[in-house]
């Protein structure tokens, strides 16, 4: 994707020091605030994130970077109600995670996608990857239809939708459909991933290091199925996890740095790689592999 192309958020809703308090007019879709965690018993307990507030709005791609160990995953896996805080808040769509059964955590598991580092261990091996990728929309389903005539009304919903998602990750439906992961490489085991997250529509996604795993020509293939998703899903949100900034760039409009576990900067992507405010973020520039 290139420069021009990129959204970008309106400059004033970047404060000056970098802390991110709005990335659009509107509420955002997800909003973290005065997010702490610490690992550890309690005789020695090692705090990771420190005041960390993230703001993610509908059709934004979010980029999280940061070197290992800086707390990437610990607060996305916060952000999607994966993980506890010990002090800050989550919202989603207004409503904040406040338990495993609050209405907010049942809407953001309902209405999210997940994507993790290694499709091999995300990816059932007993399943075809169109069995894989229609498993979330058959239990979503199951309860919306009764009777024969629902159920193949709902089976040939499933099988077009497994269809699609596959068209949009950029593989072959007709190839795909009944292979098994043992017969996939890594970049088409992790787009038969994305696409399993993508099938039911998600309002937003979480990439873990979705490329880590995967040889360069299979990241290249991954990063253009994330965008083909953007292109055909404008309103569905993307928030990626990555070490390395050149990897983010091409896709991501808007950049959160974490270091030790503090927002080091947020900004618009654009603004981020032209003018970084911190000598970490210069460090991460020159670093890009990409
Ligand atoms: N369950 C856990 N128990 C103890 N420490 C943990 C746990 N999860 C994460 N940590 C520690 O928290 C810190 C942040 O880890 P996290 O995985 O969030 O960082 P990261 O930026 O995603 O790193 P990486 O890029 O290496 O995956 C690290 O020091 C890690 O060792």
């Amino acid at each position: 994707m290139g420069e021009k192309s990129r959204k970008t958020v309106p400059a004033e809703v970047i404060v000056p020091d970098g802390r991110d308090v709005a990335s659009d007019k509107k509420e955002p879709l997800l909003s973290v605030r005065g997010i702490d965690k610490s690992f550890g018993s309690r005789s020695g307990r090692t705090q990771v994130l420190f005041n960390v507030d993230m703001d993610v709005a509908e059709g934004e791609c979010l980029a999280v970077i940061g070197g290992s160990g800086s707390g990437k995953t610990t607060l996305t896996r916060i952000a999607f109600g994966l993980e506890q805080a010990d002090s800050g808040t989550v919202t989603y769509r207004g409503v904040a995670l406040s338990g495993v059964r609050s209405l907010g955590m049942l809407r953001l598991r309902n209405e999210s996608g997940l994507v993790f580092q290694n499709p091999f261990t995300s990816l059932d091996p007993r399943w075809t990857a169109g069995e894989s990728i229609a498993e979330g929309l058959i239990a979503r389903q199951a309860g919306h239809r009764a009777g024969d005539a629902g159920r193949r009304a709902a089976s040939d919903d499933i099988a077009g939708a497994v269809r699609r998602a596959l068209g949009m990750v950029g593989l072959d439906p007709d190839e795909f459909i009944g292979r098994y992961p043992v017969d996939m490489s890594g970049g088409q085991a992790q787009r038969v991933a994305i696409a399993r997250a993508i099938v039911a529509e998600p309002r937003i996604v979480l990439a873990d290091e979705p490329m880590s795993a995967v040889d360069v020509s299979g990241r290249v293939q991954i990063l253009d199925a994330l965008a083909e998703i953007r292109r055909k899903r404008p309103r569905t949100a993307m928030v990626i996890v990555s070490h390395d900034l050149g990897v983010v760039q091409h896709i991501a409009d808007r950049i959160v740095v974490l270091h030790d576990g503090r927002i080091e900067e947020t900004a618009a992507t654009g603004d981020l790689l032209t003018h970084p405010r911190s000598a970490y973020t210069k460090q991460l520039i020159d670093a890009a592999a990409w």
